[in-house]
C-alpha cells in the first residue's frame, strides 16, 4: 500500500551520487519529488539541505522527506529540530519498516556511506509501503514533543 504522494529529497555531498537514483526510483512510482539539493559532489554543509526538506514536510508541501548523508546522523539531528518532524535512520528493511510502524516517521534518513544504492532503495520502499501501527505506539509518539 502506498501512503505518500510526494517527497522532499535532500542531502550533502556524501549523498549526491545516490540522490538522483533515488529520485528516479520515486518518480517511476508516481511520486512528486521536490529536489532540495545538493546538486554536485562539492563539499557542502548538511544542514543547508536538511532544513529545506524538513520545512517542506512541516508546512505540508511534501508528505514525506528523504535525507541522505554519510552516516545519516547530521541530517536526522537537523530535521528533528523542526516541529512535527519525526526523522529516523534506517540501514536495513526491518528498521525502515519499524520507523514507520512504531515511530510514524515522516522523514527517512539513509547513511549512504554504509549501505549500497540497492539497499537504500529497499529501505525507501519499505518506508513507503509500511503504515503506522497506532495502538500503544500512538501514545508514545504523542509524548515526543516537549514544546
Ligand atoms: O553529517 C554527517 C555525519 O553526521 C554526514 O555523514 C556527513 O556526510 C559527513 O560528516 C561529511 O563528511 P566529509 O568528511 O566532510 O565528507
Amino acid at each position: 500500500m502506498t501512503l505518500a504522494k510526494s517527497f522532499a529529497v535532500g542531502g550533502d555531498h556524501a549523498g549526491f551520487d545516490y540522490k538522483d537514483q533515488l529520485i528516479d526510483f520515486l518518480t517511476a512510482q508516481g511520486f512528486t519529488v521536490k529536489d532540495c539539493g545538493t546538486y554536485s559532489a562539492d563539499s557542502v554543509d548538511y544542514p543547508d539541505f536538511a532544513h529545506p526538506v524538513a520545512e517542506s514536510v512541516e508546512r505540508g508541501e511534501s508528505t514525506f522527506g528523504l535525507l541522505l548523508c554519510g552516516s545519516a546522523n547530521g541530517v536526522a539531528i537537523t530535521a528533528n529540530k523542526h516541529q512535527g518532524i519525526r526523522a529516523g535512520l534506517a540501514w536495513n528493511v526491518e528498521v525502515a519498516q519499524l520507523v514507520r510502524q512504531h515511530n510514524d516517521a515522516n522523514v527517512i534518513c539513509l547513511p549512504v556511506r554504509f549501505i549500497s544504492v540497492d539497499e537504500a532503495k529497499a529501505c525507501l520502499q519499505a518506508f513507503i509501503d509500511t503504515p503506522f501501527e497506532g495502538g500503544r505506539h500512538a501514545g508514545r509518539v504523542g509524548k515526543i514533543s516537549c514544546c
